[in-house]
Order: C-alpha cells, then sequence, then structure tokens
C-alpha cells in the first residue's frame, strides 16, 4: 500500500526497441514480444529513416504495438509531416517542454546523465511529459551510443516510471531491471547486426533476458 492506500501492483517491465530500419526487423522485434518500435528521425544517425520510409515501414503493423519517432532539435514542421504514422514522441535534444507538447500526442523527454545533472529539476521542468528516458551522456551525441551510465544515480522513487536506454544488452538488461525495477527499457545497439540493421537473434535474447528478469521479480 502507498501512503494514499492505494495499492501497487508491480508490472512486467515494457520493451522497446529503437532504430529500427527494415520491415523485416520490424516484424521479429515484434514477434519477439517489443511493445513499442522506435525509428530514428534524425539524419545524423546511422539509423536514420524518412518520412517517406516511415510511411512504409509502419504500415498495416499489429494493433497495440506503439509507434515511436525519435526526433533532435527537429522543426515543428519536420515533425509534423511525420505525425501521421507515429503513436509517440521521442525527444533526444534541447526542446523545451512546450516544444515537446504542441502536437498533442504522448511524448517522451530523453535526459543524457550527464554528471552534475540535476535530476530533480529536470523531473519538475518535463512534469508534462508522459516518461522520461534515462541515457548515458557523451559529448557531442544526442543518444544512441551504446553506453551506460551509472543506475545507481537512479532515485529509487522515480524508477518505476521511466524508460531505461543506454549500453542495454541480453547480458547485462536483467541486472538493470533487478536494480533498478523501470518501468521499460530501451535498446538500439544492443541488438544490432549492422549499422542500422537488427539481429533477430540478439533481439529474442534481449527479450527473453526482460522475461527471465519479470518472472523472478514478479508474483507468479
Ligand atoms: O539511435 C540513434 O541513432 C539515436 C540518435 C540520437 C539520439 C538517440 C538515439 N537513440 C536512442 O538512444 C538510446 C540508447 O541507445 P543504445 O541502446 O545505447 O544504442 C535509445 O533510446 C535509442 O532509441
Amino acid at each position: 500500500m502507498t501512503d494514499s492506500g492505494k495499492s501497487v501492483v508491480a508490472q512486467r517491465t515494457r520493451l522497446k526497441i529503437c532504430g529500427l530500419t527494415r520491415r523485416t526487423d520490424i516484424d521479429a522485434a515484434i514477434a519477439a514480444g517489443a511493445d513499442a518500435i522506435g525509428f530514428v528521425l534524425w539524419e545524423g544517425s546511422r539509423r536514420a529513416v524518412t518520412a517517406e520510409q516511415l510511411a512504409r515501414l509502419t504500415n498495416r503493423l499489429p494493433p497495440f504495438v506503439s509507434r515511436v519517432g525519435l526526433f533532435v532539435n527537429a522543426s515543428a514542421q519536420q515533425v509534423e509531416q511525420c505525425l501521421p504514422w507515429l503513436d509517440v514522441l521521442q525527444f533526444h535534444g534541447d526542446e523545451s517542454p512546450l516544444d515537446c507538447a504542441t502536437f498533442g500526442v504522448p511524448w517522451f523527454k530523453a535526459l543524457r546523465m550527464k554528471q552534475g545533472l540535476d535530476l530533480a529539476e529536470q523531473v519538475e521542468r518535463y512534469a508534462q511529459a508522459n516518461a522520461l528516458l534515462l541515457d548515458a551522456w557523451v559529448p557531442d551525441m544526442p543518444g544512441g551510443t551504446g553506453q551506460r551510465f551509472d543506475w545507481q544515480r537512479i532515485p529509487a522513487a522515480l524508477a518505476p516510471s521511466i524508460i531505461l536506454a543506454g549500453g542495454l544488452t541480453a547480458d547485462n538488461v536483467g541486472a538493470a531491471i533487478h536494480q533498478v525495477g523501470p518501468y521499460a527499457v530501451d535498446v538500439s545497439g544492443g541488438v544490432e547486426s549492422g549499422p542500422g540493421t537488427k539481429s533477430v537473434a540478439a533481439m529474442q535474447a534481449f527479450a527473453n533476458a526482460v522475461r527471465q528478469a519479470d518472472a523472478t521479480r514478479l508474483p507468479a
């Protein structure tokens, strides 16, 4: 029970697989059990897709799989042209809360965990976000670096609402779930076979590791 008297139900960890560029990889990600699939709409990425590719890649997906569009300091026009094919927006740049909320679509704000970042201040600043995504900080890189950060920096009270990202792999995601207990985990580089392409085996191994961790942490 919480202080408010509401019971807290431990939930399974949601899974987002990001940086998809091929329909075969999307089908395999969904078959592995992804709740959300991510598309990088920032041309600086080796995983970038255009709005035209996004439209093709998301055609006739099964229901209940969220399509997430990742942007880095994009113009409103760039975001708007992708909206018909997206359920959620993920912002990885210097977007203000107003920039993020302007489209009337659920959104995440990525926070890069630079040393000295005042996380409490950022949580307050982006209070209207549907979720905060925590990623590693690497100089001059907006994200997707394959680097981890120190998970001990995540306050326990914040953990159940965050999306944990940054350097996750099938080998470390179980420990991450046990240590942090995030709402969701997000992986890109850790399930790749090459620049912008995914490994079916790695996606399955990652999803299995998430389920395995949940099986040992949640009530049967
Ligand atoms: O994937 C990218 O190329 C990317 C580019 C710019 C910002 C974010 C990007 N990816 C996101 O970064 C995190 C962590 O990725 P990784 O697992 O460490 O490779 C994740 O949310 C990706 O969606």
